[in-house]
């Protein structure tokens, strides 16, 4: 049926529901899209300047879709907490809302917590009165279209008929934007029904309004569901391994950023995802190899569940690894002494701080009963200590011992050490950003050593080169690169800079007096 959607719905105006939902409105100015959310004040940011997620280029797509710009296109992207109308008038609804790891009950710390999902799911049910596509676009469990058809079948008006597809978003965070306008791919599982073939075939006429045909794959919604769980494990295997190596590095004088480039040559291995790191963070990679860890106790495979949940172990290593070296550096004894974070977002180019590398760091470096003197340029102190209490640290430890900045150089002031977790761009120092492998291959640049076209390239298409260049300028303006002279008159001596992102160019630092500990480098003598 080309063309047969006319009205899309997105449960969830998070970090996939929003940008999605902008996306398709954007590229199908004649379909109209309502992002629904149960959030209030989440919906009321869509629908400002100010939106609720930081995410490059994002604001001119929902401008150029929300509101009326004079050009003639019709505003046909809304953003309300009216979820009975939006899921009323759809003809497919996405199913974007937040699938986090189960904080008790069975599979706690490992299983998906499906609740919100089901209640989406639900809600569906209760107030469609026609027939829908209902697409899962949050990530979950293998079958769990199984689920979604027994509540439907169950709860749905009598008659009607649910078309189920997994349709699974692969968007980074930091460059939604361009990955949802360039995808490498889309997904679309079905059942292999006439019925459920045409609402893929509906499905791909979205996409294909922007994405090209060979670009969009169907295939069975199991394979679908299982793809994208399989996608986030084989990714975050990746960090885990190149960490796994930045330890022998340390011990051995070789030079991690070597290794990954070395390998990463090497067609099969590919330079992308080899950034060693503090350890990777996100809301995803940690919650989806769990959920993979989960299913495959659940089915009674106990060696593949060990296998993926060593990707885990290894990343909370690498954590406490570093917080180790920090200490041990410092002479043993941290009591007292001010430690400068610089970042606590989870990557750069978001102001997502869900297990972020810079909580474990920040824990453990309380308990040492250190000072904490934090900036990140998109973080607030709000957003810090509301991370901090979640991962239970009590109020009166975050009030004593953490405080945030507005800028590094007064998280620096009488610091005896930098400790750089995020790899904001004004805190790197080296002379070519990107780096070598990057260069090679233009297009490989996220999850990279740094990944600054990102403005750039989510600009392309909503942007013209003048507003390109002037946003870039905007941005460099606003956060410059750090003056590291300026920094080491701040700090203690001796001054320390702990690099958990290989951001810095260690000579550069040395020559200024600074003791520079990287990850994956035995230190610069
Ligand atoms: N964050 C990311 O970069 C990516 C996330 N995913 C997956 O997408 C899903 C959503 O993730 P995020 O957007 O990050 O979550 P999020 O937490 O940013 O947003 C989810 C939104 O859903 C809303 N919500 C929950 N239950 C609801 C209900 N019954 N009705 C209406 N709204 C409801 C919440 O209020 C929240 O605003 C997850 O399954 C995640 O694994 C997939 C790819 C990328
Ligand atoms: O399902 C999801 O939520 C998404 O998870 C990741 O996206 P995201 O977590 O936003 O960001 P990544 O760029 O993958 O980085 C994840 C973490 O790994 C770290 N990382 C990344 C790359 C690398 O080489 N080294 C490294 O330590 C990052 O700093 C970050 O903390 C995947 O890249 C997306 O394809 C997927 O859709």
């Amino acid at each position: 049926m080309p063309g047969s959607i006319k009205n899309v719905c997105c449960i969830g105006a998070g970090f996939v529901g929003g940008p999605s939902g902008s996306v398709i409105a954007l590229k199908n100015p004649d379909v109209e899209v309502s992002v629904v959310d149960l959030s209030e004040a989440r919906i009321q940011a869509w629908k400002t300047d100010a939106l609720p997620i930081y995410e490059p280029g994002l604001l001119d797509v929902v401008k150029a879709a929300r509101d009326t710009d004079g050009s003639g296109r019709k505003p046909n992207l809304f953003f309300s907490t009216d979820v009975k109308s939006a899921i009323q008038k759809a003809d497919i609804v996405f199913i974007c809302v937040n699938t986090p790891t189960k904080t008790a009950g069975t599979g706690a710390g490992l299983a998906p917590n499906l609740a919100y999902f089901e209640s989406a799911t639900r809600m569906i049910a209760e107030y469609a009165e026609n027939d829908k596509i209902v697409v899962e676009k949050s990530t979950v469990p293998c079958r769990t279209a199984d689920s979604m058809r027994e509540i439907l079948a169950a709860n749905g008006k009598p008659g009607l008929n649910f078309d189920i597809l997994s349709n699974p978003e692969f968007l980074a965070e930091g460059t939604a934007v361009t990955d949802l306008l360039r995808p490498d791919r889309i997904l679309i599982g079905s059942m292999l029904t006439e019925s459920g073939l045409k609402a893929a075939s509906a499905l791909v006429d979205l996409y294909a309004a922007w994405v090209p045909r060979e670009n969009i794959l169907t295939m069975n919604v199991w394979s679908s569901e299982l793809a994208k769980l399989a996608a986030n494990a084989l990714l975050a295997q990746r960090i885990s391994s190149i960490n796994a190596l930045s330890a022998l590095c340390e011990a051995t004088g070789a030079d991690v950023g070597e290794i990954a480039f070395a390998a990463g040559l090497d067609k099969r291995i590919g330079s992308r995802m080899l950034q060693a790191s503090v350890g990777f963070g996100g809301s995803c990679f940690k919650k989806d190899v769990l959920n993979l860890t989960y299913m495959a106790e659940t089915l009674h495979l106990p060696e593949v569940a060990e296998y993926w949940h060593s990707v885990v172990t290894i990343n909370e290593w690498q954590k406490n690894r570093f917080t180790k070296r920090i200490l041990q550096r410092l002479h043993n004894t941290l009591s007292d002494k001010k430690i400068a974070i610089l970042g606590f977002a989870y990557k750069k180019n978001t102001s997502d701080t869900r297990e972020s590398a810079a909580i474990s760091v920040v824990q453990s470096l309380i308990a040492e009963r250190a000072k904490v003197q934090i900036y990140d340029p998109q973080v607030s102190q709000g957003q810090v200590w509301e991370e901090m209490q979640i991962h239970g640290v009590p109020i009166e430890d975050v009030s004593k011992y953490v405080t945030v900045h507005r800028n590094a150089y007064e998280a620096c002031a009488g610091a005896h050490a930098a400790v750089i977790l995020t790899e904001w761009d004004e805190f790197c120092n080296k002379d070519s950003n990107p780096p070598r492998p990057a260069k090679r291959e233009p297009k490989e640049t996220k999850g990279n050593e740094s990944s600054s076209s990102t403005d750039d390239d989510s600009a392309v298409e909503v942007g013209s080169g003048d507003l390109r260049r002037a946003r870039r300028a905007t941005l460099e303006e606003k956060n410059p690169r750090l003056d590291w002279t300026r920094i080491s008159g701040l700090m203690q001596r001796p001054a320390f800079v702990f690099d958990g992102r290989r951001v810095i160019d260690a000579q550069k630092l040395e020559k200024l007096g600074f003791h520079v500990e990287q990850i994956g480098k035995a230190r610069v003598a």
